[in-house]
């Protein structure tokens, strides 16, 4: 017996291609499609396996996955279905036994609920549906979760767990610093900042304060910026002297000139200091044999102690004249790197002609009380000491020191050497300020390029006989014969000659 649910059915369509349009209508239900190779099975009530074929539907009493078919193939005819109500099971067992049951199979004990195929018109509306298409986008919608999980109670309980974060972006208050949670890193303020970033920035920083030094190019060895970590942050070059309170230049109107006009005349410059027993000037310069455009000391200046004085800015000659050799600036490269046990030093990579001016000795300038409290200072912290007297003309308390520890010029890494091939001179550019006055390296020999430039930090200790008096980093005891102080800082110069300390600790004054 066949029941007619939808009573939707044209007989001839019914008998002719019932299943053709079945199939086409679930096939393209993936999910709750029965295809033929996964038939649905039940056992019927004292016989064998029955199979439910794919185009042929029944309604099950005792299978919920079977009745969510049955809903599903009527929905287009759910109002006739619901006027006639399913047989009750109990009363006749379910048979589903191949196609459409011929009139003796009426007369078995089974009913038979065959779902028909849709009228014509249900079957082009099905047809022209759009979700009858194939479609590879086509998405499921509007099915239980329970049998089609889908990540929405993810999405859901991130959204819920996670709010979007509404914080102002205050990144003074540590409170307010979001804490990133499931992204690729920490926040920033848990961001280590690699060693190699925080170095370059310094080395950076380093470079940028080196371009700023008049003349030419001062470099840093290459490989060496790692060491300048500590220091870069707290120095600064500077092409002049700091002067600083308590110290107090003459004015301008003290100082001396000379009226050779445009081209001094050395035989007759009176900015040039005089011999004496004689009249005759002592010339610092001259130029150099190989490049007559160089200025350098003479042979015979090299053998002095004494102050060079050169053309002020109140000569006529101006700094045109061969007689501003100090005042015209560094000539020579520099390179600043690592000794390895002596901290920084300088060097060239250039090579330097003998009696060539190198570079001046810069620092803050201050008076001598002030040095001697940071020598302390000093002393009790890192033992370097960068003090150079100015104590070249006057002897007594009065004097003003350089100091080169935070402010300075590329001489202040200049270390010392028991056989210095450079040496200080003192340089006046006023004539008028016993007090003021630049300290000026010059190279005492040929030095090959890319050699330490050393000079002797007291001098005083070795030139026993000496008749004038001489500064240096540290000051040295004039005329005395130095005497080894185990509490010293130890001279590393490695020469033959080496005095085995860079001068005694008790020294008080900056001579
Ligand atoms: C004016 S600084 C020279 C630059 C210093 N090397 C630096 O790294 O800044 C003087 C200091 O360098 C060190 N120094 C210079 N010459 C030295 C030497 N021959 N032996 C040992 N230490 C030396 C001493 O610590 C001294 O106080």
């Amino acid at each position: 017996m066949v029941i007619d649910l939808t009573r939707d059915s044209d007989s001839d369509e019914q008998q002719h291609q019932p299943q053709k349009t079945i199939h086409s209508f679930f096939s393209n239900l993936p999910h709750r499609s029965p295809s033929s190779s996964n038939q649905l099975k039940r056992k019927n009530r004292g016989s064998e396996d029955t199979s439910v074929s794919s185009h042929r539907f029944s309604p099950a009493v005792n299978g919920s996955a079977n009745h969510n078919n049955y809903n599903y193939s009527n929905k287009s005819s759910s109002t006739n279905a619901s006027k006639k109500p399913f047989p009750a099971p109990e009363q006749e067992p379910l048979i589903s036994n191949g196609p459409t049951p011929s009139p003796e199979t009426q007369q078995q004990k089974a009913i038979s609920v065959v779902i028909p195929s849709p009228s014509q018109q249900l079957r082009r509306e099905i047809l022209n549906s759009e979700w009858t298409r194939v479609d590879t986008s086509f998405k499921l919608t509007g099915i239980s979760e329970k049998y089609y999980p889908t990540d929405a109670y993810e999405k859901r309980a991130q959204k819920g767990a996670y709010p979007a974060r509404k914080i102002k972006k205050d990144y003074n208050n540590r409170s307010n610093i979001p804490l990133e949670i499931g992204q690729t890193g920490p926040s920033p303020i848990l961001t280590a900042q690699p060693y190699t970033t925080v170095h370059q920035q310094l080395a950076k920083s380093f470079l940028r304060k080196l371009s700023k030094i008049q003349g030419p190019p001062v470099t840093l060895a290459r490989g060496d910026e790692r060491m300048l970590t500590d220091f870069a942050a707290n120095f600064e070059f500077i092409n002049t002297y700091k002067i600083r309170k308590g110290v107090q230049p003459v004015p301008e109107s003290f100082n001396g000139g000379c009226d050779c006009g445009p081209g001094c005349d050395p035989r007759r410059c009176t900015c040039l200091s005089e011999e004496e027993h004689s009249d005759d000037k002592i010339v610092p310069y001259r130029a150099a044999t190989d490049k007559p455009g160089l200025m350098v000391l003479t042979p015979d200046f090299m053998k002095r102690t004494s102050m060079i004085y050169e053309c002020s800015s109140r000569c006529g000659c101006r700094r045109k004249c061969w007689n501003s050799v100090v005042q015209k600036g560094r000539t020579v490269r520099l390179e600043i790197f690592h000794t390895g046990d002596r901290g920084f030093g300088l060097r060239s990579p250039d090579p330097i002609r003998r009696g060539q001016f190198i570079d001046c000795y810069l620092g803050e300038v201050i008076p001598k009380k002030t040095a001697d409290v940071r020598e302390d200072l000093a002393a009790s912290t890192h033992g370097h000491s960068y003090l150079f007297g100015l104590d070249f003309l006057i002897d007594d308390d009065d004097i003003y020191v350089v100091d080169g520890q935070k402010l300075g010029s590329p001489a202040r890494f200049m270390n010392h050497s028991c056989n210095p091939n450079c040496r200080m001179l003192p340089v006046s550019r006023t004539h008028g300020d016993e007090r003021l006055y630049d300290l000026a390296f010059f190279s005492l020999r040929s030095i090959p390029a890319n050699t330490e430039l050393t000079f002797d930090y007291n001098p005083g200790a070795v030139r026993t006989n000496s008749t004038a008096s001489g500064s240096g980093v540290g000051g040295g005891a004039k005329g005395q014969k130095e005497k080894i102080d185990p509490s010293a800082v130890k001279c590393l110069c490695g020469e033959k000659n080496c005095r085995g300390q860079l001068w005694p600790n008790q020294r008080k004054g900056t001579k």
